[in-house]
């Protein structure tokens, strides 16, 4: 999902480390820190040493924000005390840990918190994914689950997801014939912006764009939504399309027109709701297929069984059918293992604590924002024995650990009552182009004599991908249909 809150919450922090340390100097006479008071008794957790103004971000800048902090944990332990600028921030490293903020104490800690970028793009939390916990989320969370991402909901897309698939596949098969690599790139901005890092600081704000940025681009993509809507209102008053799979936004437009809910839906709800589930949506099923393709390629034998079991169970077929995916057993290890191991989002989506609570024996104070390492719990070797960092598909074959939320070593959707409600969603565009991929192409990587040197360096972005392009070579061994 990340997601385009995501974008705005974290943001290239190795390039704008030294911009902020810079202004974090000069804002050391401005800044009034809303640091966790130390009030008599409590205990509060343990953490790496602070500097004044800038907390803890001297220990993470230049690194990856979800390794730099496995790194600490392990030296001050699963219930870890940052402060992120002036954001005092608890991360949560253990299966423990996780299942007492998620389960135990879900209700203390379903909010999220708000900064000023995130405020900005989100109006103040108006939609879904950062809206405060309460009856207007509770609402938006409803209509998510019952009409947006359900299973009914999820399967009305089957004709167009194939449809697109096969697309896809015929632009492969025609550099196949031409024996050109293929590549699928990423790109993505994220950061830290100082608004952010020190909220109550006036010049922070001032010197950065972050928070106008966010407003521009929310305000650009309502004003392509508008046309959209208009169109999709005609249509609605038309009863044009009837029979056609009804697209998210004409489901919300009649729940709108209704008018039965507790809270009106209003137009800039719509947009901001549309604009979530798209970029929540589509950002994140890409990322997973980018490592599970670069994990296959680095190990040739999954690579050899995920290909044999596609092409044996659908030896019958011109091509992959959405309905038989369900046959595929090997290549839903494949997905879960990569999801294992390269969580999309690897630090889920920040918490609040609305009020005092203990986790762990410590005290979180409220206000605290707190942050579940998914991606320290997926490599940890307490949970995941003696090759944590293997890609070993296999290991799912003798193990019930699942994602979906009641595992709290593997919590790539997160878990809890802000859980991601699009798993289905995700997964169902992740696992057809996946098995088509396999099933109608073999795959070389040019210029890569050893697949063990792989490179799977990871970027920093709207989420977790890999740093290079995926560049490969499509060897024809099933004939695309339309080619
Ligand atoms: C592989 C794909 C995906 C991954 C890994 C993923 C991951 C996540 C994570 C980690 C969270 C935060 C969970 C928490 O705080 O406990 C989240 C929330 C969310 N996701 Fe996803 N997601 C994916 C796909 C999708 C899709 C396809 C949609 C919609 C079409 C979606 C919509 C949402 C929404 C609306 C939330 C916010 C829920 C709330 O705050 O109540 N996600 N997702």
């Amino acid at each position: 999902m990340p997601t385009a809150r995501r974008a705005a919450h974290y943001n290239e922090m190795e390039t704008h480390y030294y911009l902020y340390l810079g202004l974090a100097l000069v804002s050391l006479f401005v800044v009034v820190a809303r640091r966790p008071r130390r009030r008599h008794g409590l205990r509060l957790p343990p953490g790496p040493w602070q500097l004044p103004v800038i907390g803890s971000l001297h220990h993470i800048a230049g690194k990856l924000p979800h390794r730099a902090m496995r790194d600490l944990a392990r030296r001050h332990g699963p219930v870890m005390m940052l402060r992120i600028g002036e954001v005092p921030t608890v991360v949560l490293s253990s299966r423990e840990a996780a299942r007492e903020v998620m389960k135990t104490h879900d209700v203390v800690f379903a909010s999220r918190p708000m900064s000023p970028t995130i405020n900005a793009i989100t109006n103040g939390g108006r939609d879904i994914i950062m809206a405060p916990y309460g009856e207007h989320w509770r609402q938006l969370r409803k209509i998510a689950v019952v009409e947006l991402l359900s299973a009914r909901r999820v399967l009305s897309f089957r004709a167009i997801r194939e449809e697109e698939v096969a697309a896809l596949l015929r632009t492969i098969a025609i550099a196949a014939a031409d024996s050109r690599p293929v590549e699928q790139g990423q790109q993505g901005a994220a950061g830290f912006n100082p608004p952010d890092l020190w909220p109550s600081s006036t010049l922070a704000r001032w010197l950065s764009s972050a928070e106008r940025r966010g407003k521009e681009s929310r305000e650009t993509v309502f004003r392509i939504l508008d046309d959209i809507i208009k169109e999709h209102l005609q249509r609605l008053d038309r009863a044009a399309g009837a029979g056609e799979a009804e697209v998210l936004l004409d489901v919300l437009l009649k729940i709108q027109r209704d008018g039965a809910l507790q809270i009106p839906l209003d137009m800039d709800v719509i947009k901001g709701v549309i604009f979530e589930i798209f970029a929540a949506g589509s950002e994140t099923a890409a990322t997973v297929l980018d490592w599970a393709m670069a994990e296959l390629m680095r190990n040739p034998k999954a690579m050899q069984r995920a290909t044999a079991e596609v092409r044996s169970v659908f030896s019958a077929h011109s091509t992959v059918p959405e309905h038989g995916l369900g046959e595929l057993q090997y290549l839903h290890h494949v997905i879960r293992e990569t999801l294992r191991l390269h969580p999309p989002v690897p630090l889920l989506l920040p918490r609040e604590a609305r009020e005092p609570c203990r986790v762990l024996g410590y005290d979180v104070v409220p206000g605290t924002t707190v942050i579940v390492n998914a991606w320290a719990l997926g490599r940890d070797e307490r949970y995941w024995p003696g090759d944590p960092d293997d890609f070993r598909p296999e290991r799912f074959e003798a193990s019930d650990v699942d994602f979906k939320g009641a595992d709290f070593e593997f919590l790539p959707f997160g878990a809890g009552r802000r859980m991601c409600p699009g798993v289905m969603f995700g997964l169902a565009n992740v696992e057809l182009p996946l098995a088509s991929l396999l099933f109608h192409f073999d795959w070389e990587a040019p210029g890569v004599a050893d697949p063990a040197k792989f490179d799977m360096t990871e970027a920093f972005g709207v989420t977790v991908h890999r740093k290079p392009g995926l560049l490969l070579r499509p060897i024809l061994r099933v004939p695309v249909p339309g080619v």
